[in-house]
């Protein structure tokens, strides 16, 4: 038996897991937490690797990191990191967001070129950010990577040229998914002149070696590592609650939304991922859970003992700001609370509902672009929740499975070093149970116009408070 490491650096932690490369199998799996900010100097997330894989890797033939997506990694002349990285979920390059979609002229342009519209969370929008507000360590920068790219060349013992793969790559702004080519006068608009680029691996590529010998595959982002492992099909739409809400599906054919709510990736396999991508998932319920002063499992209890709809409470979850919609300066904000509705349970319901509405909007907008919905697999930290199990086939409208609890990232890693090691055409067959959750016997509609209404609403004050 063949043993092949897949490895998860996401927002809130490292996770590694061990498996047999012909099965799946876990064998063994280790993890290490990673610090609540939105700028993290790698070393940390090399330090969490290690911590992560101590005395895992024996035996391990091939390895592969699947990462957080976006987020910028500088380095300069002597490959050392120029100043902590700014990951997907920091906002404070949302007004370079908006200045680069002005000058390129507007959205459709954006989409074009390489299949999304800026915003914060995106690297080309971070590049700018840094070279207006850090010129003198932007002047020290001459390569940009992210952040399962440079945990790749760092495993390689820095031996190798910098790779990336296509599904990381279509989230940096400056390459299109689309026709499979950077666009590197994107990059030099954003950051002022060119820089280096890591090269697109291909999906089975063995990049290089650790110093022990283990192959080192491709890795890609953190959500097409997860369609891997679930080995997502015709019909799944994989929605993931983790730091992130993300929705999206494994698509034969690229799409083109200039509204920017879907954007445009790659996936693992050399097809594509539309996906949409929300900036509060699983840490709105553990800030309901702090705010009732209760842990996770009693939130969803009393969750669980209100009724759909909260009794009229509804929750616009954007505690950090909001990404799609693009509200990067909003706040979480509650609505319809009367004195005979206020109560802990109904709190709780509205956090987990509100966290859900979000991703259900994100469902059919991926829906409109072509992909076909038969169920939805819900994953993440979050999908533990026996009360977002509950109620997430009636809020999202389609049937809902529950893969297995496990960590589907790094198991998406794995299966991609795995498919390395064998020069296979196609990843080897893995199989993944799903528990099938009750199907949708309550009616969210009503929910769902409240808070579609109350979304609106809250556009319309920020484009008034924009354009004053
Ligand atoms: N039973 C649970 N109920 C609700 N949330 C949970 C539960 N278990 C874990 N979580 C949440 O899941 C999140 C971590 O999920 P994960 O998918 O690993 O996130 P990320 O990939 O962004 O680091 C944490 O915010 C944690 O509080
Ligand atoms: O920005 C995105 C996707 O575009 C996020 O999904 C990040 O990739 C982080 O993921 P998690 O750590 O929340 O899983």
């Amino acid at each position: 038996m063949a043993l092949v490491a897949g490895v998860d650096c996401s927002t809130q932690s490292t996770k590694v897991l061990i498996c047999d490369s012909e099965t799946g199998e876990v064998v063994r799996q280790g993890r290490a937490p990673h610090p609540d900010a939105t700028e993290v100097d790698p070393a940390i997330w090399w330090s969490a690797l290690q911590t992560a894989s101590d005395g895992l890797l024996d035996g391990v033939e091939a390895m592969a990191v699947g990462g957080q997506q976006h987020g910028m990694v500088t380095l300069d002349a002597d490959g050392n990191v120029v100043r902590p990285a700014l990951l997907w979920n920091d906002t404070r390059s949302a007004g370079a967001a908006t200045d680069l979609i002005d000058e390129l002229g507007g959205a459709q342009a954006w989409t074009d070129a390489v299949g999304l519209v800026p915003v914060a969370s995106f690297t080309v929008t971070k590049l700018r950010w840094l070279a207006a507000h850090e010129p003198e360590q932007a002047k020290r920068v001459e390569q940009i990577l992210l952040p399962h790219d440079w945990l790749t060349w760092k495993l390689s013992g820095r031996s190798i040229a910098p790779t990336t793969d296509r599904g990381d790559a279509s989230g940096t702004g400056y390459w299109s998914a689309a026709t499979g080519e950077y666009r590197l006068d994107l990059l030099e608009r954003a950051f002022g002149r060119e820089i280096g680029v890591p090269r697109v691996a291909a999906p089975a590529e063995i990049v290089g070696r650790t110093p022990e010998g283990i192959a080192l595959a491709a890795g890609t982002g953190d959500n097409m590592a997860a369609a891997l492992g679930l080995g997502a099909g015709p019909g799944d739409v994989v929605v993931s609650l983790g730091t992130s809400g993300t929705v999206f599906a494994v698509a034969e054919a690229s799409t083109n939304d200039p509204s920017g709510f879907v954007a445009d990736f790659a996936d693992a396999t050399g097809r594509f991922l539309p996906l949409v991508c929300t900036l509060n998932a699983a840490r709105v319920l553990t800030a309901a859970a702090d705010l009732l002063g209760v842990d996770l499992d009693r939130l969803s209890e009393l969750a669980l003992a209100s009724t759909p709809g909260a009794a009229g409470l509804t929750l616009l979850p954007y505690l950090d700001g909001e990404r799609t919609p693009d509200l990067p300066d909003e706040t979480g904000r509650i609505t319809g609370l009367t004195r005979a509705n206020a109560r802990p349970e109904n709190l709780a319901r509205a956090a987990v509902e509100g966290m859900l509405l979000g991703l259900a909007d994100g469902l059919d907008a991926v829906r409109q672009h072509g992909v076909p919905v038969r169920r939805a697999l819900l994953i993440g930290g979050a999908a533990m929740s026996p009360a977002v199990r509950a109620v997430a086939s009636g809020i999202l409208g389609v049937p809902v499975d529950v893969p297995a609890p496990g960590e589907y990232v790094a198991l998406g890693a794995a299966r991609q070093a795995a498919w390395a090691l064998s020069g296979a055409a196609e990843p080897p067959r893995w199989t993944v149970a799903a528990e099938h959750t009750p199907d949708a016997t309550d009616d969210y509609s009503g929910a769902r116009d409240r808070y579609a209404q109350f979304r609106t609403g809250v556009q319309e004050l920020s484009s008034r408070s924009n354009k004053s």
